[in-house]
């Protein structure tokens, strides 16, 4: 038996990562004018805080959509492990190999397709609705997988 109420579950993690703004498509000029301190060689971090939230039915025997515990173990692996205390240009194979820009709307992006196709093979009632990543108290994005027609 299973309650027909859509729920929206969040999770929120944190993680610490540094990156620096630069795109391969502008000059060394126009990376300055347009990141300006962003763009600084080295690189600078942030603590970044992520929200996800999966929408489903409470399944009956439950009481639950999902258990949150396994929600935590599926960012862990799939999302943390690979962005936590890491260079985001450097060290994370998708930004590096195709110089992905590490911008909050590219990282939240990677971050729902790293999780995404996860969620759907391993829950039949659960689906993704929504990524949220805050890369300072202030900058935050908001990413549902939507693609404009
Ligand atoms: N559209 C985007 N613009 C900017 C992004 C981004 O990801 N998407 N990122 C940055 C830089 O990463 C920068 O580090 C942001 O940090 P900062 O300017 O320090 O953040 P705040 O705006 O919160 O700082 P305050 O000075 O306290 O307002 C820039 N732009
Ligand atoms: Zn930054």
């Amino acid at each position: 038996m299973s309650s027909k109420s859509k729920i929206y579950l969040i999770r929120r993690e944190s993680f610490s990562s540094a990156h620096r703004l630069h795109s391969n498509h502008l000059s060394d000029e126009e990376n300055l004018r347009i990141y300006s301190k962003c763009n600084n060689l080295y690189g600078h971090g942030h603590n970044y805080v992520l929200e996800v939230t999966v929408v489903g039915n409470i399944d009956g025997k439950t009481g639950m959509v999902m258990n949150i515990s396994d929600l935590k173990y599926l960012l862990a692996e799939y999302v943390l492990n690979i962005l936590d205390h890491k260079n985001i240009d450097l060290d994370v194979e998708y930004f590096r190999r195709n110089h992905v820009i590490s911008t909050t709307e590219n990282v939240a992006i990677f971050i729902w397709n790293q999780i995404n196709d996860v969620i759907n093979q391993q829950y039949k009632n659960v689906r993704l609705y929504e990524i949220k990543l805050y890369e300072t108290d202030k900058n935050i994005v908001v990413y549902r997988g939507e693609e404009d027609s």
